[in-house]
């Protein structure tokens, strides 16, 4: 970047932050958005207390005690055992001492095989009654082969939990992976409950049913060894006892509030970001600064800088809150530069992507809802989508698809930094729960894990998340810059070989008389042939249009510019005239390099648009139809954004601003804000924005709409000046009688098409074989004599059309071939008292008649 880009990227800057600053209310109502998010970390913080807890002390619980639940009886029948193998002899025996050791009326059923058993429960409502399965890890030879002294069993339960504190259905499992919570929890789990609560080993049977089948292995292999032990025991299991501790219940919504919190208070700064992205496109801000010499690069760079300015602020409001809620977790020690790392990080991943995707928009207001959707659905549907995968029964789902829905997740930052955050909450509580209570058995507590860097690239560790959320930024901001400068050669590409291929293929032959429409004028017809036959070096012109052709594909095809080539001299003055629709401001915009030509070729001081877009782009001053203004900055503060991005020296910026406010006499507005200007000043102040600067050609589309006489008359001097001072100058215009006293040369365009070319009075003489006949009638004049009147007109000048009657005034065409102007006054004053004539007068057409022949083609007819 050299000093004149750094020079624009420091204006880029200034305007931001002018405009952030104009902007008072609605920075006011983000910052209180902001901390309304904040909010509820505040109220979480207020309403949930700090509690001391315990001491706990458990009860016994007596291991040969059945379930509760036992008492309901399944429907239809008993409760039963299974086992397998149902051949062996032995292990039905043992089992049947197991029934009789439980005194409970069990149905005892053997099955062959594990694969028998799994088929009898999954037939009906089989699963239901099956107390628990004994299943014999041992291979019997024969039905009496005996037990061996070590044997492997396994008992299989139900997956759905039938102890009565449990008034939900797990889906699969026994969800093992709930007994340590991440983050781990302060105090033992399930504390009220003496028996360990859920998920139930206990009150499920898993002991009892496993005790009894011990004590009955226990008989069969010595009955009288253990008689002798079992006789008199009674076997019980108790929960260690727990001392007293403080639990602070705000810990609890961590995981999943923190997180949230965080991502809504950031997308309140993207949305604002993205919604002034789009309303500089949408309004072509972006447009004119690009024409006043601003690159891809400095106008992207200056952008993400002030927005991480930005954002740096809510991350500061952020920590304030933190501090306020005592999360010394992110703040105390070094904590603090974690979390600015995650967080700047997070800010450098996602605003870039907010760039990405301005370009879907094209209205600010579109962007801003769809994109607040956007952020917050993505954010919220992937962290519950994460926690399902977390969850032990999506184990289901095969290993492929659940990675690939995980890395999926990766590409969006909000989902980076709710890992991030979870994650490194849960590292910085275990590390301290660790060095608090290093015998705590549910912590995993060992050297590897406390010692371990929260920036590690494994699993459960954020190092992973950071690195995305730095590529991501990367990737983004690299794809920002190619598609803005990609996007012109694309639209280009598409519009003259994909769809323009198309519509040749088949329109055939009737394309070239859609695009020439009805018989040339032979001056535009002049013009084509030099610009096409001459080399371009000879033509020397500031502008150069050759055979340029707009057609928008849409439904159905417009043929917006149909084949027109021109060329503008410096120091020209070109009107482009033309009805609503006519195709004026598609040229302009194809000129400008704002929409892309189906075919032909713009040239601008020699370069060539579709090859030198940016050097082209920096040449032209424009005022488009609409004012592209940046509406809270004031007159005096745009016009010298603008003067410094054309590269105006600093010494002579304010005297160069003043003069050019003085020119179009803005000075009484010069520091007021522009949204508070009336139509016309916004008007003045476009135009102001256009001629200033060293463009070569100048482009003012209607810019005298909305001004005043006075106003009028100071743009076209303006105009005037710019013009002597060797600029080519291309402007429309209603007003044709403005385009006739300065406009060196003019075109009337007619549904995309020249109609005519050439100097005002070239116009004027060669559609202007006719004159204006006005004739006024006394008031008491009977109706026969005026018909009479009109007879004698007819009569005497043949060819004559009555264009208008109103009360005694007739307006007529008359052809000037044959009549002289002599002529036609001796008629009229000879028929003066024999009609009653009040007065009359006769005048050459002028440019506006000239321009409404066009409007109906019999007139014209009449003039050629
Ligand atoms: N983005 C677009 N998509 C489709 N059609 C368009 C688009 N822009 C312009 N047109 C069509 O192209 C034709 C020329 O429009 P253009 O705006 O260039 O006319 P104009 O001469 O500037 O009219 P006005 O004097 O009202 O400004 C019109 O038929 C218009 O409907």
């Amino acid at each position: 970047m050299d000093l004149l880009e750094l020079n624009k990227f420091m204006v880029l800057l200034w305007k931001n932050f002018i405009l952030k600053r104009r902007q008072f209310f609605t920075m006011v109502a983000e910052i209180i958005l902001t901390l309304l998010f904040a909010g509820t970390l505040l109220l979480t913080r207020t309403f949930t207390v700090i509690r001391k807890n315990g001491p706990y002390n458990y009860s016994r619980q007596p291991v040969d005690e059945l379930p509760a639940f036992l008492g309901r009886v399944p429907y239809p029948g008993l409760w039963e055992l299974a086992f397998v193998p149902s051949k062996s002899v032995v292990v039905r025996t043992i089992i049947e001492a197991v029934k009789r050791d439980l005194h409970y009326n069990f149905k005892v059923q053997g099955f062959p095989s594990e694969r028998d058993f799994e088929d009898y429960v999954k037939q009906g409502n089989n699963s239901q009654r099956v107390m628990v399965a004994f299943v014999f890890d041992h291979e019997f030879k024969n039905s009496y082969d005996p037990l061996p002294l070590q044997a492997k069993y396994y008992l299989r339960f139900r997956s759905v939990q039938r102890n009565k504190y449990i008034d939900f259905d797990r889906p699969r499992s026994w969800q093992t992976g709930d007994l340590f919570p991440t983050p781990p929890s302060v105090g033992p789990r399930n504390e009220q409950d003496a028996d360990g609560g859920s998920p139930g080993y206990f009150s499920e049977g898993f002991l009892v049913m496993q005790h009894a089948l011990d004590k009955a292995i226990m008989r069969y292999h010595d009955l009288t060894a253990a008689q002798a032990l079992l006789g008199d025991v009674n076997v019980f299991v108790q929960r260690f006892p727990y001392p007293e501790y403080y639990h602070d219940y705000f810990f609890n919504f961590l995981g999943i509030l923190i997180p949230l919190v965080i991502l809504f208070i950031f997308s309140m700064n993207h949305f604002t970001l993205v919604q002034s992205l789009v309303w500089e496109k949408e309004n072509r801000l972006k447009h004119i600064q690009f024409l006043s010499g601003v690159y891809i690069l400095a106008y992207w760079l200056s952008a993400l800088l002030w927005d991480f300015i930005i954002f740096s602020a809510s991350c500061c409001l952020l920590l304030g809150v933190f501090k306020y809620c005592q999360l010394d977790l992110f703040l105390a020690e070094y904590h603090f530069l974690d979390t600015m790392l995650i967080f700047m990080l997070y800010g450098w991943a996602a605003i870039p992507l907010m760039y990405l995707l301005s370009f879907l928009f094209t209205r600010g207001t579109s962007a801003y809802i769809k994109l607040v959707l956007f952020n917050y659905l993505s954010g919220i549907f992937s962290l519950l989508i994460d926690s399902i995968f977390e969850f032990e029964n999506s184990h289901s789902m095969p290993n492929a698809t659940r990675n690939f829905m995980l890395h999926l997740l990766l590409v969006f930052p909000n989902y980076n930094l709710a890992k991030c955050i979870t994650y490194y909450t849960t590292f910085h509580q275990m590390k301290k729960w660790c060095s608090l209570k290093q015998d705590v058995a549910f912590l995993p507590c060992d050297k590897e894990n406390t010692t371990k860097s929260i920036y590690s690239l494994e699993e459960k560790m954020i190092g992973k998340y950071l690195v995305i959320m730095s590529i991501t930024g990367f990737t983004c901001l690299f794809l920002a810059f190619f598609w803005e400068s990609i996007l012109w050669k694309l639209r280009t590409f598409f519009n003259r070989y994909a769809y323009f291929g198309i519509y040749k293929t088949f329109k055939k032959k009737d394309l070239s008389k859609e695009l020439s429409g009805d018989s040339e004028d032979e001056d535009v017809e002049n013009e084509r042939k030099r610009i096409l036959e001459q080399p371009q070096v000879s033509l020397s012109s500031a502008v150069l249009v050759k055979e340029l052709t707009k057609i928008y594909f849409k439904c159905p095809v417009i043929l917006a510019v149909r084949n027109i080539s021109i060329a503008i001299q410096r120091g020209d003055c070109f009107g482009l005239l033309g009805f609503n629709g006519a195709g004026k401001t598609t040229t302009f915009q194809m000129l400008t390099g704002e929409e892309t030509a189906t075919s032909g070729e713009v040239f601008l001081d020699g370069f060539c648009i579709t090859k030198d877009l940016w050097k082209v782009k920096s040449r032209i001053g424009y005022c488009p139809q609409t004012d592209a203004l940046l509406e809270y900055m004031t007159g005096r503060e745009i016009m010298t954004m603008y003067a410094r991005l054309w590269g105006i020296s600093e010494s002579q910026i304010q005297l160069y601003v003043n003069s050019w406010l003085n020119l179009l006499q803005l000075e009484p507005h010069a520091d007021k804000i522009i949204r508070t200007y009336s139509g016309g000043c916004k008007r003045r102040l476009s135009t102001a924005i256009a001629l200033m600067g060293k463009p070569t050609v100048i482009l003012l589309d209607e810019p005298s709409t909305g001004m005043d006489p006075v106003a009028r008359r100071l743009l076209w001097a303006a105009v005037t000046r710019a013009r002597e001072s060797g600029k080519a100058i291309v402007i429309t215009s209603h007003r044709t009688e403005e385009c006739d006293a300065f406009c060196t040369r003019l075109a009337i365009m007619v549904k995309g098409k020249f109609m005519c070319l050439g100097s005002p009075q070239h116009l004027k003489n060669k559609f202007g074989n006719i004159y204006t006949l006005k004739i006024k009638v006394k008031i008491d004049t009977p109706e026969h004599k005026l018909e009479d009147l009109k007879f004698f007109i007819t009569t005497t000048f043949p060819g004559s059309v009555l264009k208008q009657e109103n009360q005694g005034n007739l307006n007529y065409y008359i052809p000037s071939k044959d009549n002289s102007w002599a002529k036609v006054f001796g008629i009229l004053e000879e028929a003066k008292d024999q009609f009653s004539l009040e007065d009359y007068s006769i005048s050459q057409i002028t440019l506006e008649q000239v321009f409404l022949t066009f409007a109906n083609p019999e007139n014209r007819e009449m003039n050629v």
